[in-house]
């Protein structure tokens, strides 16, 4: 049997191995076992699991905590994110520098989730003056789901049918050529996994292969900047030809998802990319986490890096 492991991977996520125990920050329960990835960087979309934005965003997360320290940890090993602040991990488990070297057991300790710790891997309290903000979980928003909004299964099929038909059927230079030969029922997957991540019922993670399938079928296909975009103006053109709901609140949900989701297809489209493999389908409400911002007393290069993006330099 595997030992259950937390390994810090560089510049990068949490690498959980073995049998876990890990909590959504909704409560929800996930028992893991093979490898799982754990956001560090703070600016993961779908939390706590890594969506592979500190790549994207070139943030650097370097250890500096002293490794020393011994306490008894026994027991069945737990990772609980809590809400806007550090993972609680309990339990048998040991924690891995990005080096392979071990830090001391701990009874109980804290990881840094927000990114912004000066004493990485561990929570220093930076959290509270990031602003680091946990979504609210979407049936805790007192609103109809973007799901119902939008008007549910029927409407979902009704866009993806004439989406991919429109790519097929009329010249499209760009996608006609990765879409050609596509599975007949991909509008329909399409469909099932924008219901489920817009908090409708958990169909393609309980009919279609989940997130495993969805990513598997991006891997390799090189995928370009200019279909992402057509990919993403296209859809959001067959709204209006489909009459879905049209009002701003709604249509802004619908589309910061389809840029967020259509830019990690980009990335794990790219051959050679280290991919995170497992992830349970991400939920998507009308309002989301806030970026990762890099703070002051962060890495200067990262921070400066960051600050670059958000003069659109
Ligand atoms: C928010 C963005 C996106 C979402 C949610 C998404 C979703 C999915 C899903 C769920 C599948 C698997 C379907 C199944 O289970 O059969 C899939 C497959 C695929 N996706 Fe995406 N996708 C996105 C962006 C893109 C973009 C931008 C492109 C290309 C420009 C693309 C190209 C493909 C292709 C070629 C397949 C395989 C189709 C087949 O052969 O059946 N995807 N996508």
């Amino acid at each position: 049997m595997i030992t259950p492991s937390i390994r810090i991977t560089e510049d990068g996520p949490y690498r959980v191995e073995g049998e876990v125990s890990i909590r959504d920050t909704d409560g929800t329960e996930l028992r893991t076992e093979g490898i799982w990835h754990l956001c560090r960087c703070g600016g993961s979309r779908n939390k706590p699991f890594c969506d592979s934005t500190h790549g994207l965003k070139g943030w650097t997360g370097p250890e500096t905590a002293d490794r020393g320290g011994d306490e008894p940890a026994e027991g069945p090993p737990s990772i609980t994110p809590t809400v806007d602040g550090p993972y609680e991990v309990c339990g048998a488990i040991r924690l891995l520098g990005a080096d392979g070297e071990p830090y001391a057991a701990r009874g109980r300790q804290w990881l840094c989730r927000c990114g912004h710790s000066r004493n990485k891997p561990y929570c220093d309290g930076s959290h509270r003056y990031a602003g680091f903000r946990d979504p609210l979980p979407p049936e805790l928003e007192n609103t109809p789901t973007v799901y119902a909004w939008l008007g549910g299964r029927e409407a979902l099929e009704r866009l993806t049918t004439a989406f991919y038909d429109g790519i097929l059927n009329e010249p499209d230079d760009l996608l006609e050529p990765v879409f050609r030969g596509m599975d007949p029922e991909h509008p329909k997957h399409v469909a099932a996994w924008l219901g489920e991540t817009f908090g409708g019922p958990a169909d393609y993670t309980a009919h279609h292969g989940g997130y495993e399938h969805m990513v598997a079928a991006h891997r390799g296909r090189a995928l370009t900047e200019e279909q992402r975009q057509r990919w993403v103006s296209r859809l959001a053109r067959t709204a209006d030809e489909v009459l879905l709901p049209d009002d701003p609140d709604v249509r802004q949900a619908f589309l910061s998802y389809l840029e967020w989701g259509s830019r990690i297809a980009l990335f794990n489209s790219q051959p050679g990319v280290e991919v995170i493999a497992h992830a349970p389908v991400p939920k998507w409400g009308w309002g989301n986490a806030a970026p990762y911002v890099p703070q002051p007393w962060d890495d200067p290069e990262a921070a400066a890096k960051g600050r670059a993006g958000q003069d659109g330099s």
